[in-house]
Formats: C-alpha cells, structure tokens, sequence
C-alpha cells in the first residue's frame, strides 16, 4: 500500500553534540539512510523537516534521490511533526484516511518489515507504533544509589516510525491539550481517544542519540553499504590554436601569444577530463550534455562542464577518486601554472590536492602539436560507484 513519511530533523543534537541528521555514516548522511528506506519501502512522497538553516543543505544530501520535499522545522519535535503533516495537506499529497508514517531522521537503520507490519497493524486500529519489550533489568536509581526494581512486564521501548491516518494524527497534535509537547505523536493520538497498537520493532532501529550510538551505527552501516565498484575512464581532445593573448587550460587562464580556437573557452584540459569523468560512468560524452550546435554554450567556462559531470557522479551515490590530466603541446610551457590548475581542479571535483595530477609533454616537434597547429590532452579519472543502486 502507498503511504506518505514525515521524516523529522529539526534537532539540535544536544545530547550528542553534532545535528545527527547531518552526520555521515559510511560516508552517507543520517538523514539519506533515513529517507532512502522509506523511499525503497514504497513512500509516495517523504516530507523532510529540516532547521531552517539546513534547508539549503538537504539538495546534497539527497542528490539523485527523487519524492522528496523539505519543508521548515518548529522548537519541538511535535511542532516539526505537524509542520510535516501540514506540508503534506497543503500540497494535496494525501487524503484524510491515507498512512503517514513519521519518523526520526535519528533512526537511520529502518528495514521494509518495520514498515510492512505497521501499514498491516493499521488496517484496524488508530495508530501502530514499532516496540521492543524492555530486556534488561529495570531498577530505580539517583545519587543516592540502587532504588526498587521495577516490573519490566509489559513495559516496550517505541521506536519510529509510528503509523496513523493523516487526518487522525494532524487532529491529535493540533489538539494535544497538554503544556508540554506529547513525548510521540502515538502520545497525541491515545490522547485524543484512538487506539494505538504495538508491532514488532527492530534492534537496528535504535535512535542515535549519544555519541557513543555512533559507534555501533558505524559498523552496522559499514556492514550494510554495498561493496562499491572501481572503474577508470579516459578523455581525450583538441583544439586548434588561433589569434589571441591568453588561454585556458586546466581551469586556469594563461597569458599565450594566441588562444585555443572552440566554441566554449576550449579548455582541452578540462574538455579531456569531463570526458574521463562521463567515460567511467558510461554516461556519454561531453558532445552529448553540451551539444556545440547548442548556443547557449558558446563561450562557456569549461568549469561547468566539469561540475556537471562530477554531479552526475554524485548522484548515482558514486566518488571521484582522482584524476589526471596531461596537456601536449611544445607552448606555453605548463609547468609555472601546474599548481593553480590542480588548485583549481580540485576545487571543480571536491577532491585533494593529491587526488589531482597535471602533467605536460611536447610530442618533439612532430605532428600537430609539435608544428603548433594544435593542443591536444588526454585524462584519466578513477571513480567507484555503487555496486548496486
Ligand atoms: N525541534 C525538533 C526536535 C527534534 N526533531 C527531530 O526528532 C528526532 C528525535 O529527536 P531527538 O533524538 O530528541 O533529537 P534532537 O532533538 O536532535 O536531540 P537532543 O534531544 O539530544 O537535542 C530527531 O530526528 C530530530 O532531528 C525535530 O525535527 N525538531
Ligand atoms: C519519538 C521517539 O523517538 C520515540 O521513542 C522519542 O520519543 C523521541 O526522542 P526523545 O529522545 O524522547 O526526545
């Protein structure tokens, strides 16, 4: 069954010292495990609450995945919740009786069962709220030292994501007569006169809340990132040298007694490396992205080429690794500007310094580069992309 997700990460984090949603696990954002789940599961759309700082910042963090939104957070978690649900009611996403499950983006490790048993358990009840029955002993306990135990019978530990019809839960939190907020939105809904009920939760479902959760989300995510695969690819182009007084090479303009004749601003440097980048992903050429009958890219900076390329890679969850590029040609000599085009390039593909290499050799006068008419470079780039998705 479609249903709609509130994913909630407005939080401060206080407990664990940094905003978890933002944190990286395996290298990937809490918030992205959180969202993708729910997105595999089947999510007709996710509603991402975010501090209003942050919502420039979730672009990136959910490049290449499609359905989601993100709207502003409140003070509290249910201000965030309700300020999810609103979005979801004023976009006309759902109706009155359509599931919404919410979530914390702090529950990075949320498995399709979870999901399939809370949408089943909510065919005849209000809510369905994922528990783990209390294991360990439960005692009471201050500054003082070890109180009474207390009977762990019956007692669960609620997880995320909880599961309501849209318009019972928006209802409940609009209503919530208490002062302080309810602790969850199955709180609000029992409230309000509905009956919530319990599914089997999931240990990997724990919430980060302390640094030291990281530690286990760490393994567990290690454990669960697909192996990646290493590919290289390979660029090579021309130009024709022409009248002019400076140059672009490798994202860096040179002062040359002529220029690179091309219909951008025929950086070859950054033409090869495009091409690399697109070659390893099987994505194409730079030919077919920025067509050179298009005018709109007539005179283009070479660097937006590049950057497209290394989004492109981004959003298919995949890394730039490194690149290298070597310019031929007998003039102009590279090596006084080999350091501001690694700067530069490096800066274009969000890589180290040493992840870049420039090189250059003449060809000893022969052929077209070596009579001047020409400058031609090629490029490697090292990627990893998923193994699978
Ligand atoms: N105003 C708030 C407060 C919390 N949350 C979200 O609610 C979830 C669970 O809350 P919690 O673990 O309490 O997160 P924080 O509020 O960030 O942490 P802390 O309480 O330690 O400050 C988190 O995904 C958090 O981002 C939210 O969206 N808006
Ligand atoms: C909603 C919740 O995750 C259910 O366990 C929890 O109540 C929210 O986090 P907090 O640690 O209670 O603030």
């Amino acid at each position: 069954m479609r249903f709609q997700a509130v994913v909630v990460a407005a939080g401060s984090g206080s407990r664990a010292g940094v905003e978890k949603p933002w944190a990286a696990l395996a290298g990937v954002p809490v918030l992205r495990w959180s969202v993708r789940a729910l997105l595999d599961a089947g999510a007709a759309d996710v509603v991402v609450v975010v501090g209003p700082h942050r919502l420039a910042d979730v672009g990136d963090a959910l490049a290449g995945l499609t359905g989601w939104r993100a709207v502003e957070g409140g003070a509290t978690r249910a201000e965030s919740v309700l300020r999810g649900l609103d979005a979801i009611e004023a976009a006309d996403l759902a109706g009155a009786d359509t599931p919404v499950l919410i979530h914390d983006a702090a529950r990075p490790f949320l498995e399709r069962a979870v999901i399939d048993r809370l949408i089943d358990a909510l065919g005849d009840a209000d809510g369905a709220v994922p528990a783990l029955p209390a294991v360990d002993s439960l005692r009471r306990g201050d500054e003082a030292g070890l109180g009474d135990s207390v009977d762990r019978d019956g007692l669960f530990r609620a997880q995320t994501p909880q599961a309501f019809r849209l318009a019972t839960v928006r209802a409940a939190l609009t209503d919530w007569p208490g002062e302080t907020p309810p602790t969850d939105e199955a709180e609000a809904v029992r409230a309000a006169g509905g009956r919530v009920v319990l599914v089997a939760g999931d240990p990997r479902l724990f919430k980060l809340t302390y640094p030291e959760d990281f530690i286990m989300a760490e393994a567990l995510a290690a454990g669960l990132t697909p192996p990646s695969v290493t590919r290289v690819g390979q660029g090579f182009d021309v130009h024709r040298w022409g009248p002019g007084t400076s140059v672009w090479l490798c994202g860096v303009e040179m002062p040359h007694d002529r220029t690179l004749i091309g219909h951008s601003d025929a950086d070859a440097g950054l033409h090869a490396l495009t091409d690399a980048i697109l070659g390893a992903m099987g994505d194409g050429d730079i030919g077919d992205h920025f067509p050179p009958s298009d005018p709109q890219w007539k005179g283009a900076s070479s660097d937006r080429f590049l950057v497209h390329a290394v989004q492109r890679l981004a959003a298919r969850g995949g890394q730039l690794v490194h690149v290298d590029v070597t310019l031929i040609c007998e003039e102009p000599k590279i090596k006084p500007h080999r350091q501001a085009m690694r700067e530069r390039m490096a800066e274009l593909c969000g890589l180290r310094l040493d992840g870049v290499s420039v090189k250059a050799t003449t060809t000893e006068q022969l052929g077209f580069t070596g009579r001047g008419e020409g400058l031609a470079a090629q490029a490697v780039a090292t990627i990893t992309l998923p193994a699978s998705r």
